[in-house]
């Protein structure tokens, strides 16, 4: 059963918790989860936005980097707004995060830690920029140039064994400045833990490439013979392992509490809500996932298909998650508020983006259909690259603010079905779909177009699904 949710009215008793933290892309969610007598209970949430991204020094604007110090800054903020004396209580912490991006970092000088109005905290030290999955620094050809990995999963821009090859063959002298790489997640928990070496869990480390998830291994003789920098590799342990203990006291977290190896954040979301293989679980947040959970004992083809929409990701337990993990989700609706920001800033008008969203959703609910067709994959797709966002049938009559915010939301639900539709959904025999992300839970237009694309009941979840997922994990942990 999902936890159940219960932030007001509360009167826990002196229970331990457990702190889930998912590091996302465009904002960082901390929650509390206490055993109760009717089951896994969130007693407490905090979410804030990162505001992390930054101009890439090095690839420019095919570049997406973020700023480490303002991802932990936002986490810090997270930690403050939560109930200090429930901190006290935390027993173990569970970690998950955007996959796919590396961030570089100076062992023993990846943080220092400071005492503040909260306690004590760490801020990052000789730390890189978060290179993160939207980064589109590897081309095509460049790709085409690298081994064939040994894994059925394909390697993509943004993956970040594809990212420290673009490294080794643009800018080698920045990989000299660094000996340690994880995800953000596997970065956070480090610091946490006050470890030299960074672990990576199955999850993460399958969404860097290059590694083989039947072995539970990096392809070590492919990535040496290319002069790969293999020291950089972490650890790789099961999802659900600790990785170590925290070092200090973390805001009111007492020193030598459990940390677990930072987790995926779609295995997370899934994990929060998926009771049984008929839910079909969705997430729309920066990026969009829909996916399903495969029999257990189901192995993955040798190699990859690179074309295919399709992936499969490692879950719990060995058992492997079916996804179709667009890069077109929140994020275009996120672009399209900041095109219109930025073009009223052009016409001499100040207009923050907080206020946009809740226009454009008005005027969309007032315009329930439209002809207008946009296809929304301004950022392409793994399986897709080349195919970029385009707009069809534009009628004089359409061009309101509504239109074009209903046929936005439209395209990435339909963008989303093209690449699991309906029909494979019922073979498979699903009976309901789980959704969760900010990009449904603050935006009806979205949820109305999920309803109608699928013919499935939609039970909707919150927008830190991910950190309950992770909470979760710790908290069953024998
Ligand atoms: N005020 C808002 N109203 C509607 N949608 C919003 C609003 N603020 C953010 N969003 C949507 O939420 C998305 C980010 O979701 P979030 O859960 O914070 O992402 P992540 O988990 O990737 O960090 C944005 O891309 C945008 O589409
Ligand atoms: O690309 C995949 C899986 O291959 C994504 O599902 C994966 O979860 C990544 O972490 C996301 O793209 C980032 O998640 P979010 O911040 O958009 O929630």
């Amino acid at each position: 059963m999902p936890p159940k949710i219960q932030d007001k009215g509360l009167n826990p008793a002196m229970a331990a918790c457990v702190l889930g933290i998912d590091l996302g892309t465009s904002s960082v969610k901390t929650i509390l989860l206490q055993e109760m007598e009717q089951g896994p209970t969130v007693i407490s949430s905090c979410a804030r936005e990162t505001r992390a991204q930054v101009e890439s020094p090095s690839a420019g604007p095919q570049g997406n980097e973020q700023d480490v110090r303002k991802i932990v800054a936002a986490l810090n903020d997270c930690l403050a707004g939560l109930p200090q004396q429930l901190l006290g209580r935390v027993c173990r912490i569970g970690v998950s995060g955007q996959m796919h991006g590396v961030v570089f970092w100076k062992t023993g000088q990846g943080c220092k830690w400071i005492e503040s109005g909260h306690g004590w905290t760490f801020e990052p030290e000789e730390v890189s920029h978060l290179i993160t999955w939207q980064d589109g620094r590897c081309s095509s050809p460049f790709l085409s140039s690298l081994p064939q990995p040994q894994s059925h999963l394909s390697v993509a821009t943004g993956f970040g064994c594809a990212t420290i090859y673009w490294y080794l063959k643009n800018s080698p002298d920045f990989l000299k400045r660094y000996d340690a790489a994880g995800t953000i997640q596997d970065y956070v928990v480090a610091m946490l833990c006050g470890q030299e070496k960074p672990q990576m869990s199955v999850q993460n480390a399958a969404s860097w490439g290059y590694f083989n998830t039947t072995s539970k291994s990096w392809n070590m003789d492919i990535l040496k013979e290319s002069h790969f920098p293999i020291h950089l590799l972490p650890e790789v342990v099961q999802p659900g392992e600790l990785a170590g203990e925290t070092a200090y006291v973390w805001h009111q977290i007492p020193k030598g509490t459990e940390v677990g190896a930072a987790l995926g954040d779609f295995q997370c979301s899934v994990y929060s809500c998926m009771s049984d293989s008929t839910n079909a679980v969705l997430n729309i947040s920066t990026s969009a996932q829909l996916t399903l959970l495969m029999p257990s004992g189901f192995q993955p083809a040798d190699s990859p298909n690179p074309r295919s929409p399709l992936a499969y990701y490692p879950y719990f337990n060995n058992t492997y998650l079916v996804v179709a993990a667009s890069l077109n989700g929140g994020n275009v609706v996120a672009t399209f508020v900041n095109m219109l920001v930025r073009w009223m800033a052009e016409l001499g008008l100040q207009v923050p983006e907080s206020d946009l969203y809740p226009r454009i959703i008005s005027a969309a609910l007032a315009q329930t259909d439209t002809d207008l067709n946009i296809c929304p994959t301004i950022f392409g797709e793994r399986h897709m690259p080349e195919r970029l966002a385009s707009v069809m049938g534009i009628a004089a009559s359409d061009l309101s603010l509504g239109h074009v915010t209903r046929a936005l939301c439209h395209g990435v639900v339909q963008n989303l079905h093209s690449m699991l539709p309906s029909q494979h959904l019922k073979e498979a025999g699903v009976t309901r779909i789980l959704a969760s992300g900010s990009a449904l839970g603050k935006n009806e237009v979205m949820r109305q177009e999920v309803e109608k694309a699928y013919p499935f009941p939609v039970l909707y979840g919150r927008n830190v699904d991910s950190a309950v997922g992770a909470a979760l994990a710790m908290l069953r942990r024998k």
